[in-house]
């Protein structure tokens, strides 16, 4: 569960005045403009009070001319503060969009660029950031409900000024607004507790209507007969949190309503003092009228005050989650830049001191006892791997499903670091390289690949920022990945949209979107390690074979040009025996390694799984 953060008395304040100068500084005409409207309405409500006793007064002393301007001020400011809240929606609801858009924009940044996988798999780091996924549209109303709340309060000081003039008594009457501001702020923290209690179970419940409703699974799903327990285990979870809001919602409720009928209580006491004045002669008609504006006034100001208050508090506590956010950002980008103390080996450093990736390699990457366990997991998925991948080799690693290649590759990728032991590459740790820069140095594709929904040109050329509008680079990409027929054949070609998300777009089958995916990775034109982690799963045997072969030839040159590395990750031992090493993993460790031939001699785990795979094609062949 995440931590409850603590809004703190100023910090969401801060954090709405900043949210409110980048916003105003960005578009000051409209910024200006929006203000003046805010003060203006607010101020027409007691201005309005005194309109309407000069105009009873003025009434009642037969003072027509004095009568008439006093209508005329009555009706003008009625106007005012019938319409203006529709003009403030208008010019703020452009400026609420660009708060919200720049937000969204630094946290999609500080999570795309900046915070680690381990940050990532981290609960509490996962609570906050979907929570504020969902309340970031919050941030709307932050500039608005900032200077609205200086307008209310602003209006609150005439209003009580007013009042005090009427009967000094009644300036006390906004000391009872204290109650329901203080039980509102009550209700909100239950519900925000209750929101946090309640978040893990909300994501589950939606995890698994997503499910249910994803085309891909969807199909799995009804095959297997799945539906039905998938809705029971959605509705448990959405009983059992809508129970625990149910409490929470009721109590906050309860405490709200006391607080308001203390206010009401001091508003008729407030009430009955004027009327009493002007019963015994020491006011008049006009003072009891603008008694009654003003004190009503009070109440909606209160009213607007606690519902403002709220609505900072609530801008209190994204900012308060937006900032741990970008504090874990800066944490860990300070990390990623910084390498770890007795790493480093003092030559090629940066200015911060990190080791430069090597361009080439002349001796290759060692593991040495390297140990992983994931964050917060109980055993080790990685245990003692001592290997050596050759400057300028073809490496395959196999071995079962959960064995832990994956996570290797992670590794040898600087998505993780490992928890034990280090791996050098030429000599030098890893960890004494920025991360950011060792990724810069390597390519891969994963089983896992994404689907980016983007122009063709686009779906590969991201695959080397700097590169993504070349169209040779992305055709020779596409080549490499047996992609370019492919692409040829759509209609417009390599600005042909991908994916169902455009109304023209292209939708591909799984081999289609893993050729693209390869391509990608195929982009980065000198990476000293070329990762391929099962990313032809979804190819038929045939198409993968063609794409290994082409794939070795080029591997072959980057070799010979600068010792780079090719290790992939394969279950089809047609394409593993091709390989100039083949690293056999069983439950977290290596148990065998050596060339194909090495290996079907030693007669171990590879030669059954070999020729348990082999046995299968010719019996497929024998029945075909
Ligand atoms: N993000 C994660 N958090 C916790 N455990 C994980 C995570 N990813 C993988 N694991 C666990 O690590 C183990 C090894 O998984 P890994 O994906 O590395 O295996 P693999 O050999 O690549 O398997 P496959 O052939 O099925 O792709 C598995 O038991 C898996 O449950």
């Amino acid at each position: 569960m995440a931590i409850q953060p603590k809004p703190g008395r100023f910090r969401g304040v801060r954090d709405a005045f900043a949210t409110t100068w980048m916003v105003l500084r960005e578009d000051p005409a409209r910024g200006v403009g929006g203000t003046l409207m805010i003060f203006s309405g607010a101020l027409s409500g007691p201005l309005l009070g005194l309109a309407l006793a000069a105009l009873v007064t003025t009434t009642a002393d037969g003072r027509t001319g004095a009568g008439v301007i006093a209508g005329c001020c009555v009706a003008v400011l009625a106007v005012v503060q019938l319409t203006m809240s529709h003009f403030v929606s208008m010019v703020f609801g452009v400026l609420g969009e660009r708060a919200v858009v720049a937000t969204a924009n630094r946290l999609t940044r500080a999570v795309q660029d900046r915070v680690t996988l381990t940050r990532q798999e981290d609960p509490d780091f996962a609570d906050d950031l979907s929570l504020l996924q969902k309340d970031i549209f919050g941030v709307h109303f932050v500039v608005r409900a900032l200077l609205e709340t200086f307008a209310v309060v602003t209006q609150m000081l005439v209003t009580i000024a007013l009042l005090g003039r009427l009967q000094p008594l009644l300036m006390l009457l906004p000391l009872a607004a204290l109650a329901p501001y203080y039980a509102g702020r009550y209700g909100q923290r239950i519900a925000e507790r209750t929101r946090t209690a309640v978040e893990a179970d909300q994501r589950r419940a939606h995890a698994l209507l997503t499910l249910a409703q994803k085309p891909g699974p969807m199909m799995e799903i009804r095959l297997a007969g799945l539906s039905g327990e998938l809705e029971r285990r959605q509705e448990e979870l959405i009983l059992r949190y809508g129970r625990t809001q149910q409490r929470s919602e009721t109590l906050a409720a309860l405490a709200r309503t006391a607080g308001q009928l203390v206010f009401g209580l001091a508003y008729g006491i407030a009430l009955f003092v004027v009327v009493r004045s002007a019963v015994e002669g020491r006011a008049g008609a006009g003072d009891v009228v603008l008694a009654i504006v003003l004190a009503r006034q009070v109440a909606t100001g209160v009213t607007q005050i606690l519902s403002l208050a709220l609505d900072m508090q609530r801008a209190g506590l994204i900012g308060a989650r937006m900032r741990r956010i970008m504090d874990a950002a800066a944490v860990d980008e300070a990390a990623e830049a910084t390498p770890k103390p007795g790493t480093g080996t003092g030559t090629g450093t940066d200015v911060s001191g990190a080791s430069q990736a090597p361009g080439l390699l002349a001796e290759g990457i060692r593991l040495e006892r390297v140990r992983f366990r994931y964050p917060g997991g109980d055993r080790d998925i990685l245990r003692d791997v001592d290997m050596t991948l050759p400057a300028g080799s073809v490496v395959a690693l196999v071995g079962e499903n959960g064995a832990g290649k994956s996570t290797l590759v992670k590794l040898l990728c600087g998505l993780y670091e490992p928890t034990g032991g280090r791996i050098l590459v030429d000599g030098l740790d890893l960890g004494a390289v920025a991360p950011k820069r060792w990724r810069e140095a390597t390519s891969a594709a994963f089983q896992d690949f994404v689907r980016l929904e983007f122009p063709v040109r686009q779906v590969v050329g991201v695959g080397d920022l700097p590169h993504v509008d070349d169209t040779a680079a992305v055709r020779a990409a596409l080549s490499d990945a047996g992609a370019l027929d492919l692409v040829e054949g759509f209609p417009n070609g390599l600005a042909t949209p991908i994916g169902t998300s455009f109304a023209d777009g292209r939708d591909l089958s799984g081999g289609q979107w893993q050729k693209l995916a390869l391509a990608r990775a195929m982009m980065r034109s000198e990476p000293v390690l070329l990762i391929l982690d099962e990313p032809t799963a979804a190819l038929d045997a045939q198409a993968e074979h063609a794409l290994f072969e082409r794939h070795l030839a080029r591997a072959r040159e980057a070799a010979a040009a600068r010792g780079a590395i090719a290790l992939f990750v394969s279950h089809r031992f047609s394409t593993v025996s091709m390989a100039d090493h083949i690293i056999v993993l069983d439950d977290g460790a290596v148990i065998e390694r050596g060339s194909h031939a090495d290996l079907l001699a030693a007669g171990g785990t590879y030669a059954r799984l070999f020729e348990l795979q082999a046995r299968g094609y010719r019996t497929e062949a024998a029945a075909g």
